[in-house]
């Protein structure tokens, strides 16, 4: 990475200093507001960890959820509890992220002591990007750590603006770490390449299957966005998902995957159901045999075995994107069964790369994840990043 990194700073640099260091503490939580997946809190357990230990001052900042205004639902409140508990120490919470308090309370703050900022998306500014925001948000920081990988790809006052206000402006470990691991395996894998793109809607991976199909050496499509490159071949498709005004762009995607040499996978077969609900009757088909009241809601066996075939010999491994309505038990068995093929082919050397947030959750329900070689932090950003384009919130930090 050519950016200035957290890594770089000393105790002599930064030790009584204040760090304003934005996070990505975006995570779910149930009905009740309990935390139901703290993985992103502790991705960012390295950077606080480094900067409290060379003494610095640790002033936290993140969105959570996409209020309207100030929602008390949507308070970090839960989330400074969890994050002291990991920490083992105390993690100091205001109730706003700039003003009077704010000032009062980082004022107050010793050497090595963490507090949290209040959701910085409580202002419309935040997404604004607004300048006068940033510079408030900067004026309690002597520096500025950017963490948050999640929301790398927004270019939002505490992700972007602050970077003018601040200086230096560094990366943190976590960002560090996911673009290490999703830049080398884009721009100097290890062959061959496959990519697995899921998901619902071929409308929004495009841009990643396009660009995806330039470097990879087989690319291996499920998930709901299948029915649309059946149809496209003038397969029957039953009452499955399918975007009409992508059928077009479907034929050309594999046609181009032809010209390029690429390995182009669609399953062979798909499991069928009657209704879109966790307790259809569900009936395993081939593709040319889809009945017409039916939808497609998993790939079938024999997908599986043709995508684990393919997948056998390659040495790095990207999937973003379930392999079917894996929400519902009964259509889970595809995406799991890619979930179990990565884990084994990670044990034999193979770079495996999970990026996006349903199928991170499809391989944290299998208790896979620490299988994997590296499971993204980012839904967004790292399609983004692998779509090929560039992240404001990395694009503003130094240069190293
Ligand atoms: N055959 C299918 N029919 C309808 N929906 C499907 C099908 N297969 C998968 N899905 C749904 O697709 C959703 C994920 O699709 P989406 O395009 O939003 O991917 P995504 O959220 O971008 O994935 P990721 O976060 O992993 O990048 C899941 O909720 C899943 O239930
Ligand atoms: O969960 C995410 O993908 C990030 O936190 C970004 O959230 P956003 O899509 O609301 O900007």
């Amino acid at each position: 990475m050519s950016k200035k990194t957290v890594a770089t700073l000393s105790a002599a640099d930064i030790s009584g200093k204040r760090a304003l260091v934005r996070v990505d503490f975006n995570v779910p939580v149930d009905d009740q507001g309990n935390i139901t997946d703290d993985t992103r809190i502790r991705a960012a357990l390295p950077t606080i960890k480094d900067l409290t230990q060379k003494g610095a001052k640790v002033i936290l900042a993140s969105h959570f959820g996409r209020p309207k205004g100030v929602d008390d639902k949507l308070r970090l409140t839960p989330v400074a509890k969890r994050l002291s508990e990991l920490l083992g120490q105390e993690v100091v919470k205001t109730d706003d992220c700039i003003g009077d308090e704010v000032a009062a309370k980082v004022a107050a703050l010793a050497n090595g002591q963490v507090l949290l900022l209040e959701n910085v998306r409580f202002y419309k500014e935040e997404e604004k990007n607004d300048p006068e925001f940033a510079q408030k948000l900067a004026a309690n920081a002597d520096f500025y750590v950017n963490d948050a990988f999640g929301t790398a790809h927004r270019a939002h006052a505490s992700t972007e603006g602050v970077t003018k206000f601040l200086s230096p402006s560094v990366a943190g470990y976590l960002v560090e770490k996911e673009l290490q691991y999703l830049q080398s395996a884009i721009e100097a894998p290890k062959r061959p390449l496959a990519a697995i793109v899921g998901g619902s809607k071929v409308s929004s991976k495009i841009g990643v299957i396009e660009t995806l199909l330039e470097k990879c050496d087989k690319l291996i499509i499920g998930g709901g966005m299948i029915f649309t490159f059946y149809k496209a071949r003038g397969l029957n498709v039953g009452k499955s998902l399918v975007e009409e005004d992508k059928l077009e762009l479907a034929k050309s995607l594999e046609a181009k995957a032809k010209e390029k040499g690429v390995t182009f996978l669609l399953p062979t077969d798909i499991v069928a159901a009657d209704k879109f609900a966790p307790d259809a009757d569900a009936v395993t088909v081939s593709i040319d045999n889809i009945p017409d009241g039916r939808m497609g809601l998993d790939i079938g066996p024999d997908s599986v075995k043709v995508f684990q075939d393919a997948l056998a010999d390659c040495k790095t491994v990207i999937w973003n994107g379930p392999m079917g309505v894996f929400e519902f038990d009964k259509f889970a068995a595809g995406t799991e069964a890619i979930a179990h093929t990565l884990a084994d082919i990670s044990k034999t050397g193979t770079t495996t790369i999970i990026g996006g947030g349903d199928s991170v959750a499809a391989v944290e329900k299998v208790g896979l994840a620490d299988q994997m070689s590296h499971i993204s932090t980012g839904g967004g950003a790292s399609l983004e990043l692998l779509e090929g384009k560039v992240l404001p919130g990395i694009a503003a930090l130094d240069e190293a």
